[in-house]
């Protein structure tokens, strides 16, 4: 959002979780001026837009619009979002970015659900094309429409879809996952040979081993967690990712997951 002219301030609980935020966005700077997508003048001009904070009342005074990019709990957004309620305009939008859980129920901790939006973007999020816009039970058309325009500024492609639990795309891509993970259990094939028979049989641009890895284990096994209680067994997490999760292996951000990031980097996925 800094790279179409939005001055962003970002927010986390300590330095140490901000610092890899920026890092994070060097990375994606440094990617987008190589491949002469921005220049090395624009990208400069990109880092002066964002501001770190951890002090969140502080870095929601006088913002038009809240991103929330926390863990995925539902008693942790809840409290966020209620003091996003306090500490922000009462005209700001409150947009959240989980993956799965109830928009309207984090709406419910405010005083204001019709500014309160699902804002679905997906990892690498300066490179996917898409951002699911979800609509709340109270959620105005308004709301709906600045979260479309400013998408559209980001150079996203947007829909609007309805708050049913995971909404089209976890949905999606949880159910390709859990039954690539049941595939493994049953002996059928090893990970990296599944990788490579979905990436290229299927023509999917990651196997489920690598992108599961990619999206974060805990992030995957809180949604499908969440999805159970809405659909039944059919999302209940293999035993595998609970292990992997209950281990504290969530894949590249602990450099272990399905795949060992720390011995070969390069290789470690079935690309090769
Ligand atoms: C769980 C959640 O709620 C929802 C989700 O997020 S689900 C997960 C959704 N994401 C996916 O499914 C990702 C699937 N994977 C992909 O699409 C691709 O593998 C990928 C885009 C990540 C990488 O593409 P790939 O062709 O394999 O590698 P690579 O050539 O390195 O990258 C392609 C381009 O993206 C750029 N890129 C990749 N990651 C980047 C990043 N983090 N920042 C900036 N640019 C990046 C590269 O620089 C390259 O740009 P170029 O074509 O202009 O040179
Ligand atoms: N990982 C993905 O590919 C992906 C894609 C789309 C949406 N999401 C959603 O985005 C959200 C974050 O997922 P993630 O995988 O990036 O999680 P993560 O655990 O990797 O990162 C969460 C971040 O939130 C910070 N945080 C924790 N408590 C906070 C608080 N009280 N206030 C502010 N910041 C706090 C953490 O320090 C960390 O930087 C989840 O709702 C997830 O479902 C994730």
């Amino acid at each position: 959002l800094a790279t179409p002219g939005y001055e962003i301030h970002l927010c986390d609980v300590a330095e140490e979780a901000l610092n890899k935020g920026f890092a994070g966005i060097e990375k994606s700077l440094s990617r987008f001026v190589k491949a002469k997508h921005l220049t090395e003048k624009e990208a400069e001009e990109v880092r002066s837009r964002i501001t770190g904070f951890t002090d969140m009342e502080t870095a929601l005074r006088e913002v038009d619009l809240v991103v929330e990019a926390a863990p995925e709990n539902m008693e942790l957004k809840k409290q966020i979002f209620h003091d996003l309620d306090r500490f922000t305009r009462p005209d700001a939008i409150l947009a959240t970015n989980t993956s799965e859980l109830s928009v309207t129920a984090i709406a419910s901790a405010t005083t204001r659900p019709e500014r309160v939006v699902g804002m679905h973007w997906f990892n690498p999020p300066p490179v996917m094309r898409l951002v699911e816009i979800v609509r709340g039970t109270d959620t105005s058309q308004e709301t709906i429409e600045m979260i479309m325009q400013v998408s559209e500024q980001a150079g996203k492609e947007t829909v609007v879809v309805k708050d049913v639990q995971g909404f089209v795309t976890s949905r999606a891509i949880s159910a390709h996952m859990l039954e690539c993970m049941r595939i493994l259990e049953e002996g059928v094939a090893s990970a990296e040979d599944i990788d490579k028979a979905v990436r290229l049989g299927l023509n999917y641009p990651m196997g489920p081993f690598e992108l599961a890895d990619y999206v974060g284990l805990d992030t995957m096994l809180f949604a499908s967690d969440g999805m159970v209680e809405a659909y039944g067994d059919r999302f209940r997490a293999p035993q595998t990712l609970r292990k992997l999760v209950e281990a504290g292996h969530l894949g590249r951000k602990t450099g272990k997951g399905f795949y060992d990031y720390t011995k070969k980097p390069e290789t470690v996925s079935a690309k090769k």
